[in-house]
């Protein structure tokens, strides 16, 4: 099972290599105000899910929010350390 680090690692690598037909390299290219409205979508959805679906909808949902944070931070430049030193 994947976690948030492992995940980070493997969209950090596919930045890097941008293999054919990488949903997170076309996410990473079409820029940070795309990868935003992926992060407000996804957040919406989480609440409602949360809100009025079933755990394992709002367990998806989230996943997905993590996913689209995650590609922002690479999008952004930002380490694991940068966004942890906050917490
Ligand atoms: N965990 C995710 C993940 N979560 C969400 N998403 C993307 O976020 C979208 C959100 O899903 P929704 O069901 O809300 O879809 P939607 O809004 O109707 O979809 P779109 O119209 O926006 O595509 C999905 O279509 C995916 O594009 C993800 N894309 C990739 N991953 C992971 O990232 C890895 C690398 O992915 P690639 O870069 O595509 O190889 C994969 O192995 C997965 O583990």
């Amino acid at each position: 099972m994947k976690t948030f680090d492992s995940l980070f690692a493997e969209l950090s690598e596919k930045a890097a290599t941008r293999p054919e037909g990488s949903g997170t390299v076309a996410e990473l290219d079409a820029g940070v105000h795309f990868i935003g409205k992926k992060l407000v979508e996804e957040a919406a959805e989480s609440w409602m899910a949360a809100e009025f679906q079933s755990d394992e909808d709002a367990a998806e949902e989230l996943s997905q929010l993590l996913y689209h944070v995650q590609v922002m931070m690479i999008a952004k430049g930002l380490s694991l350390q940068d966004v942890y030193r906050h917490l």
